[in-house]
């Protein structure tokens, strides 16, 4: 059966963060995921998790400066000792709130500047983290858009990520699989997501175009999430998608979901 998670960088954004985590859990959501909690105190999101009852399904590693339009940073060679050291960083928030699932983003690729030192980078800082987070975290990797959400971003392809985890070569380190991007860079999902099923750590969804509830747009989500769990995942799908309106207005598409 269907696991959602409230992605609550996108969804619940009229409320402040804090809240968003209260609101969730009054939609029925069993689940939050987000980009960052780091602006909040270890001790506040753990108390609105535990007063909602809810499991923290995922948030990302230090992703750098987001307003300043970084993506991570992983894979730049100059920033290995400050990637090191956001590892320590998104373990004590894992650690307090029981979050099992971290996104390592690698940032995005400069022009000019040299692809094989950027891979080895990312290589030895994947195995780094791995390690440090030891089994019980998994890392999980996003081939995200470059065509219309990250412009540049530094593996925009399902090959590309698979590619990284065979080079990385832990059991920890996996794929996350975004319906939207996958969508958008290379289509033919049912059967990416059935060949990929082994490799896939974590799903987030959101509709094609617009990036806004599904239902909203060209992919038929009732048959993708039907086919998903046939295919054996029983791991939270998290809502990462921009509400057309009110969040909350827009869970008509959910309901069966979070019955
Ligand atoms: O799809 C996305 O954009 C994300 O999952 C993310 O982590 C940040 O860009
Ligand atoms: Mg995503």
């Amino acid at each position: 059966m269907t696991r959602l998670a409230a992605n609550l960088t996108m969804m619940f954004t009229e409320l402040s963060f804090l809240d968003r985590f209260d609101a969730a859990a009054g939609a029925g959501f069993k689940a939050v995921e987000c980009v960052a909690p780091y602006g909040e105190p270890i001790e506040l999101v753990a108390e609105r998790l535990g007063r909602n009852d809810l499991s923290f399904a995922l948030f990302n590693m230090p992703p750098g400066d987001w307003a300043a339009g970084e993506r991570g940073f992983a894979a730049d060679p100059a920033r290995t000792a400050e990637f090191r050291a956001s590892v320590d960083l998104a373990m004590d928030y894992a650690r307090a709130t029981g979050c099992r699932k971290l996104h390592l983003m690698a940032g995005k690729f400069p022009a000019g500047a040299d692809r094989n030192a950027w891979t080895n980078a990312l290589i030895d800082n994947v195995r780094y983290a791995a390690d440090v987070v030891g089994e019980d975290i998994t890392i999980v990797l996003e081939p995200i858009n470059t065509r219309v959400d990250i412009p540049g971003y530094f593996y925009d392809s399902t090959d590309a990520v698979v590619e990284l985890l065979e080079r990385a070569d832990r059991g920890n380190v996996k794929l996350l699989y975004d319906v939207y991007h996958v969508q958008i860079m290379e289509g033919d999902l049912a059967r990416t997501m059935e060949r990929l099923m082994p490799r896939i750590g974590h799903v987030q969804i959101a509709d094609n175009p617009g990036r806004n509830e599904p239902g909203t747009g060209e992919i038929n989500f009732p048959w993708l999430l039907s086919r998903l769990d046939q295919l054996g995942y029983d791991g939270w799908v998290g809502c990462e998608y921009k509400p057309a309106a009110a969040t909350a207005d827009g869970l008509g598409w959910a309901a069966p979901y979070l019955r």
